[in-house]
């Protein structure tokens, strides 16, 4: 659900309902790893949308998707409104020079051998056949100006391992910036750096967001870059999306009761079960996810309903979309959280503050 800010104009990436079924031990063998399940997402021309989501979750395999690394097993995606699922190897570097990604790793991604000179002139030679010579060198020092290395004379000469983590973090984004790209899939820019470092890349991001119109789609464990860098925060647990809304609202106001748990295990989301004493458990295996809603799993609230059907998408009283019975006024939803306890119980429960207030109501209703 794009917030009202991303509505303006026309999705510039666009995924419908895209879902990832990894073969797992050979395809004879008929068993699947459902990483991603009926996902949908836009990305839109000077906005940044953040995917946040415990290890496993499937955002890697998102990025991957939209990047055509690896081909989706069922779904849509178009650029510019235009299908790109099925195309010619011209098509597909027509598709890579707008959409560019960047990477977790700075130390692998870059090939150590060359210069950053090779490495970005390269870059800009694959997009740009007729730059040449002194004009090639130009844009190679136009290109490190960009990403804020100056004087540029102090890297272009410099191999990867002569530079820091954070250095090498801005040539990846320059070499991304060297085919012009509309859209930027960033999968953990910054996770693998120095937390010192992190705003600055993040700030370099934010500059191409509303300086050169880009649109980005920003992959992170952690909420609260989400909250600092992003529009819109999408979460995703175990292959599907179970909120979505303006970011601020999701980090501060979370209505899933997994995006709860998530916001408030915060810096440390893998291991939000120690905090959260009342979701136990593990993620659930992806080759056999559970039936209904993949969290209940997990769920300290969770009904017969959860395990029988999946939850519609509705909208949250704080505007967010969310996927989870505790939002429908379905009663099986209800039946279970309401025999919890009396009003003083309810507002000591590990629960979004508005699925508590409607719990109140139905109590008092009563
Ligand atoms: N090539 C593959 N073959 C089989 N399973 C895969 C493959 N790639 C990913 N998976 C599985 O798909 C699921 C989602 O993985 P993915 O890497 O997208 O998650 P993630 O949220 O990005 O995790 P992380 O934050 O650790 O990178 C995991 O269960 C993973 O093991």
């Amino acid at each position: 659900m794009p917030s009202e800010k991303l509505e303006v104009g026309n999705p510039v990436l666009r995924a419908k309902n895209i879902i990832k079924h990894f073969p797992v031990g050979g395809l004879k063998r008929g068993r699947y790893v459902h990483a991603t399940d009926a996902v949908s997402l836009d990305l839109y021309a000077g906005h940044v949308v953040a995917l946040v989501g415990e290890s496993g979750s499937g955002k890697s395999t998102i990025a991957k998707l939209l990047s055509q690394l690896v081909p989706i097993t069922s779904g849509t995606i178009e650029l510019n409104g235009q299908l790109i699922n099925k195309h010619s190897r011209r098509k597909f570097k027509e598709y890579t020079n707008e959409v560019q990604m960047i990477f977790q790793d700075p130390f692998g991604s870059l090939n150590s051998i060359h210069t950053v000179r090779y490495i970005l002139g390269r870059a800009l030679q694959i997009h740009k056949k007729s730059l040449h010579g002194a004009k090639l060198q130009e844009a190679v020092i136009e290109l490190l100006q960009r990403v804020k290395l100056t004087p540029a004379a102090r890297y272009i000469d410099k191999f990867p391992h002569e530079l820091s983590g954070g250095q090498r973090q801005h040539i990846s984004i320059a070499r991304a910036l060297a085919a012009d790209p509309k859209v930027l899939l960033a999968d953990e820019p910054i996770s693998m750096l120095d937390v010192s470092i992190r705003l600055g890349i993040l700030n370099l991001l934010k500059d191409f967001r509303d300086n050169y119109g880009i649109a980005i789609l920003y992959i992170t464990h952690d909420v609260a870059s989400a909250r600092y860098f992003a529009d819109e925060t999408l979460v995703m647990y175990a292959g599907r999306i179970i909120e979505r809304g303006n970011s601020e609202m999701v980090t501060q106001h979370p209505a899933h009761p997994y995006t709860d748990l998530l916001v408030n295990s915060a810096p440390d989301p893998d291991h939000f079960n120690a905090l959260r004493g009342e979701a136990k458990g593990e993620a659930p295996s992806l080759i056999d996810p559970p039936s209904g809603c993949r969290f209940r799993t997990r769920c300290p609230f969770a009904t017969e309903l959860c395990a029988a059907q999946l939850p519609p998408t509705v909208k949250a009283a704080t505007g967010q979309e969310v996927a989870c019975w505790l939002y429908t006024d379905n009663p099986g939803a209800m039946v279970n959280i309401g025999n919890k306890g009396d009003l003083t119980t309810i507002h000591d429960l590990n629960l979004p503050e508005q699925v508590k207030a409607k719990l109140i109501q139905n109590k008092e209703e009563k």
